[in-house]
């Protein structure tokens, strides 16, 4: 069988070891179910392409077995008679429909097409005929994949089948690397800078892949498989940013969170802190108070800090809360592999997946500390699945980790926290992670007036200029009580400084904004 041969042939051990698992699930699935129960969710999409090619080599040899009861089969290659289910839609490229009809010709696939959307037509099939388990070409970092398995029930509300996904824990360079070792056909329009392919109102050639050429009239692409981080790969999937973190939900072309100095509107971020050490008192936290200051710095309004125990549900419970309140959270500590650095998994928890090995993490890491862990594999290398985006920077050694609107610092002081913050806002770097909004604008007045002579007006000033953040505070007891204004509209400001200075006494406020 041409592809088994090709991949034992090979001498990429690694793209060997996710041949051998695919192949290993892929006949699990098909001693459990009944053959004529299964079938294949093909799109001529290159995972899916992929999987076509697994399934083949995984039906050969699952006939080929000593307890199989057909042998291998004869004609091997003009028959492949596993179901295939296709979705056709209108908004298909023609290039993608046209490869998926041509490989279901070469093959000799049983192309069943449907055409409803996924839900219904998954329904309106179960109906028509018993179908069991579905292979898909689901990858972790699919935006779907999220908490999947290899083996993953259909979703609660969807009609009931086993989604069997052989190829999930493979990576962009694992798929190219399958495709060009095996040299099987794939779809042109990877040829031509697209590396993963939706529908013609969301899919573009990936930027990256651009080729520099001012001499030419039409911008040119490099193949899909020259993408070197293949995270990336869905940057010429016109997406919507992440909607809270980009204020305006506004549409981005490369689904990366865009720096833009002059953003109006307020984002929230919340800090997480994590460390036993801070709650006994042994150690001051200056990296939280500190983050503070330079969120406030770039316009954004912190919410919440927390600090809490080295333990994985105290973690989750505060990254489950944050999470959904705040546009982007940040959390530090609890981040090595001691048994005391549990934030991964607390953070893996609160999103509802498990953590899994990441190997591009890992080969950070080796190239930092060497082949040093004493165990099986870097504990530290343990990232949740699914969720994981590395943020690379040239300034640091180690990217990085953000999952969804978490992301996870490892700075442990001050000057750590000024690095990687320089490289979260460097705009230059495509790692730029938050927007730069309108800075803040604060003053501050000190008054020798009692609390309870001016408790009552600044209550009511509050509620006239909720836009504007009034606060109370004193540096010591029996000290002078000082009023901050801190907003983003200066008229406004200076109106409510006004509306309080015109109630008392011209010379009972002093401006000490400056001092
Ligand atoms: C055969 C099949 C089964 C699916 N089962 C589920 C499911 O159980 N739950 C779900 O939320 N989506 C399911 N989907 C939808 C996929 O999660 C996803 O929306 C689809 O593959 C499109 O991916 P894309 O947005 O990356 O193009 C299924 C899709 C297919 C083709
Ligand atoms: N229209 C469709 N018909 C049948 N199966 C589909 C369809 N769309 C998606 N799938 C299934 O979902 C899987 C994941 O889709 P996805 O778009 O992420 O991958 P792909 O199309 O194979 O490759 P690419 O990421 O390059 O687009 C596919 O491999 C396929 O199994
Ligand atoms: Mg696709």
């Amino acid at each position: 069988m041409e592809i088994d041969r090709a991949i034992k042939g090979s001498e990429d051990t690694r793209l060997k070891t996710k041949y051998d698992n695919a192949i290993y699930v892929i006949q699990r699935a098909l001693a459990l179910y009944k053959f004529e129960e299964v079938a294949f969710s093909f799109n001529g999409g290159k995972d899916s392409t992929v999987l076509l090619h697994l399934l083949r080599a995984g039906y050969y040899l699952h006939k080929k077995k000593p307890d199989g009861s057909s042998g291998t089969p004869k004609n091997y290659d003009e028959k492949f008679p596993l179901r295939t289910i296709y979705f056709e839609s209108p908004s298909a490229f023609p290039e993608i429909n046209s490869f998926t009809y041509e490989a279901a010709e070469t093959y000799g696939l049983q192309i069943e097409v449907i055409r409803l959307d996924f839900k219904s037509g998954l329904e309106s099939l179960i109906k028509e005929k018993p179908t069991a388990a579905i292979f898909l070409g689901t990858r972790i970092g699919d935006p779907n994949a999220v908490g999947q398995e290899q083996f993953s029930p259909s979703s609660p509300g969807w009609p009931p089948f086993m989604r069997v996904n052989p190829i999930l824990d493979w990576s962009y360079r694992d798929v190219w690397a399958f495709l060009l070792t095996c040299q099987v056909p794939y779809c042109s329009l990877y040829d031509q800078g697209y590396t993963s392919i939706g529908s013609i109102y969301d899919t573009v050639p990936n930027a990256l892949l651009c080729i520099d050429d001012s001499s030419s009239s039409k911008e040119n692409f490099k193949p899909a498989y020259k993408l070197i981080d293949g995270r990336l790969e869905r940057a010429g999937r016109a997406k919507k940013c992440y909607p809270s973190a980009c204020g305006d939900g506004s549409v981005i072309s490369n689904g990366l969170t865009g720096v833009d100095s002059h953003q109006t509107g307020t984002l929230t971020a919340s800090i997480i802190s994590v460390g036993d050490e801070i709650l006994f008192g042994t150690v001051e936290d200056q990296v939280g108070p500190s983050l503070c200051k330079k969120l406030h710095s770039i316009g954004w309004a912190v919410s919440r800090t927390a600090v809490v125990r080295n333990d994985i549900d105290s973690v989750a419970e505060e990254v489950e809360r944050q999470k959904s309140s705040a546009d982007m959270v940040f959390l530090f500590g609890g981040v090595g592999s001691l048994h005391s650095d549990v934030s991964m998994a607390g953070i893996a928890k609160a999103f509802g997946v498990r953590t899994a090995p990441d190997e591009e993490f890992e080969e950070y890491l080796r190239h930092l500390t060497g082949d040093q862990c004493t165990g099986d594999r870097n504990e530290m290398a343990q990232l949740p699945e699914g969720i994981t985006e590395l943020l690379h920077h040239e300034m640091l050694p180690v990217p990085l980790i953000k999952c969804q609107n978490v992301i996870i610092l490892s700075a442990t002081n001050v000057d750590e926290l000024d690095k990687q913050w320089d490289c979260l806002i460097g705009s230059e770097s495509s790692s730029s992670q938050l927007k730069l909004m309108a800075p803040f604008l604060s003053k501050h007045l000190s008054t020798a007036l009692a609390d309870v002579k001016i408790a009552q007006f600044v209550s009511q000033l509050c509620l006239e200029f909720p836009d504007i953040r009034i606060g109370c505070y004193r540096k010591s007891r029996m000290g002078p009580q000082i009023v901050s204004f801190v907003g983003k509209d200066h008229a406004r400001m200076e109106l409510a400084v006004k509306a309080l200075r015109q109630k008392f006494h011209p010379e009972a406020f002093s401006d000490i904004s400056r001092g």
